[in-house]
């Protein structure tokens, strides 16, 4: 299959480049980049007016495969995640059963072949079941593919067991993906902890829930000399300490979520369950450090958090509901309006942060750039496109989000993994 992409503007960080160019892919690869390419293709698709950007790298999914599939599926999660312009996702492990086993991770990654039009990577959890006690088969899980571990959903409190499991990370080149989170100062909190929460009758999480983690996570992370990546930033004590971790040399990186750069703790006006998650939703204070974090780059990436649940599982009221949120297909239409459009990030920057720091992170040298000998991974993306959010279009089986009924502008118009559409706006 050839594939030519006509007078789009390519956005490219890794080149530098952001023109009026042809993109040409041969079978899986990308085969060149110039302007008016002239050669036979397969398929001509005329980008005008669109950019075309490296295929995103979501480096926090849940896809619920094996085991909660009535929330979502690797063909459903696969399918949400091309409609949103992302051509590699880094799922979590907290399925049914955990994935902690060699076995276990070549099952899914090799079902996910045939199964998801993404690319999918399956992380593998540090402790045996996540239950925090004894470590999983990291090295095991490592050579069959994984390139990272975490206990996503928790923190692993004990700390010496955790540091055990980040130097068999560190030593098998793993990343260590944490979701910070003291499970000892939640006390049954559900919302960020202030007047909101209270007015709510909701119980409050403190900053301290994921601050104290995040401290603990870059002291343990420049010990063991690992490469550790910080899930879900919501505070701005964790971009002020990523910003001193780098400093000091520490191997961190961290990604924020679209849902904690636009809204805050004041967005929740009723008990209503699609605004819970974890970590909550934060201050004006928290939400303008988080900007901050990513104009600068010292927050590396924006990463979803897709966390689909049933409509049963988020109508029960705030305090009940179970924490999460999807949002695979919201995600570039609304880091588009909320920070490109006002200008906190350059287009430029958003495919960095969306594409190519993802890529480094995960040291995937084949993608997150659009040059010849590259994966065929590539988004064409309408800036002009306006629309309104709509739960009821998703094509994930979460239905489980805050922005319904938003106005957004931007829209992911066709999606290629390896070469091959998987994905055309109608
Ligand atoms: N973010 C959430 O609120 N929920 C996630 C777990 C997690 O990412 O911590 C889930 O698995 O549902
Ligand atoms: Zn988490
Ligand atoms: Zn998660």
């Amino acid at each position: 299959m050839s594939l030519l992409i006509k007078n789009g503007k390519v956005i490219n960080p890794a080149t530098n480049t952001e023109d009026i160019l042809d993109v040409l892919l041969e079978g899986e690869k990308v085969v060149a980049v110039a302007k008016n390419i002239e050669t036979e293709a397969e398929r001509v698709i005329d980008a005008s007016d669109c950019y075309v950007m490296p295929g995103f790298i979501d480096l926090h999914v849940h896809f619920r495969d094996p085991g909660l599939t009535y929330k979502e599926d690797l063909r459903t999660g696969g399918m949400a995640a091309v409609k949103g312009g992302v051509t590699t996702v880094v799922a979590m492990p907290n399925t049914k059963p955990v994935i902690d086993t060699r076995e276990k991770v070549e099952a899914v990654n090799a079902r996910a072949l045939s199964e998801s039009p993404t690319k999918v990577i399956q992380l593998g959890a540090v402790t045996k079941g996540q239950e925090g006690k004894e470590l999983s088969e990291i090295a095991a899980m490592g050579s069959a593919g994984c390139f990272g571990i975490s206990e996503d959903g928790k923190s692993v409190m004990d700390s010496g067991l955790y540091k055990e499991g980040m130097k068999v990370a560190a030593a098998n080149d793993l990343v260590v993906f944490a979701h910070c989170e003291d499970i000892n100062l939640v006390k049954g909190g559900v919302a960020n902890a202030d007047e909101n929460a209270k007015r709510l009758g909701l119980k409050g999480i403190t900053n301290s829930v994921e601050d104290v983690i995040v401290a603990r996570d870059i002291i343990l992370a420049g010990e063991v000399k690992g490469k550790l990546h910080l899930c879900h930033c919501s505070t701005k004590d964790s971009v002020r300490m990523v910003k001193e971790a780098k400093e000091a040399g520490i191997r961190v990186t961290a990604e924020v979520c679209p849902h904690h750069f636009i809204l805050t703790t004041d967005d929740i006006k009723e008990d209503d369950g699609n605004f819970k998650m974890n970590p909550p939703l934060r201050t004006k204070a928290d939400v303008l450090a988080l900007r901050e974090g990513l104009k600068s780059g010292v927050i590396d990436a924006i990463a979803t958090d897709h966390a689909p649940h049933s409509e049963e599982e988020k109508k029960v009221g705030f305090a009940k509901a179970a924490f999460g949120i999807v949002g695979l297909e919201t995600s570039a239409a609304l880091t588009y309006t909320e920070l490109v459009l006002p200008g906190v990030l350059s287009i430029m920057q958003m495919a960095e942060r969306m594409s190519v720091t993802p890529a480094k992170i995960l040291g995937l040298s084949d993608r997150g750039n659009i040059a010849p000998g590259m994966n065929g991974d590539v988004v064409i993306f309408d800036p002009e496109k306006e629309g309104v959010i709509d739960k009821n279009n998703f094509v994930s089986k979460g239905k489980n989000t805050p922005f319904d009924g938003r106005k957004v502008k931007g829209e992911v118009r066709v999606t290629i993994v390896d070469g091959n559409v998987v994905y055309e706006r109608e």
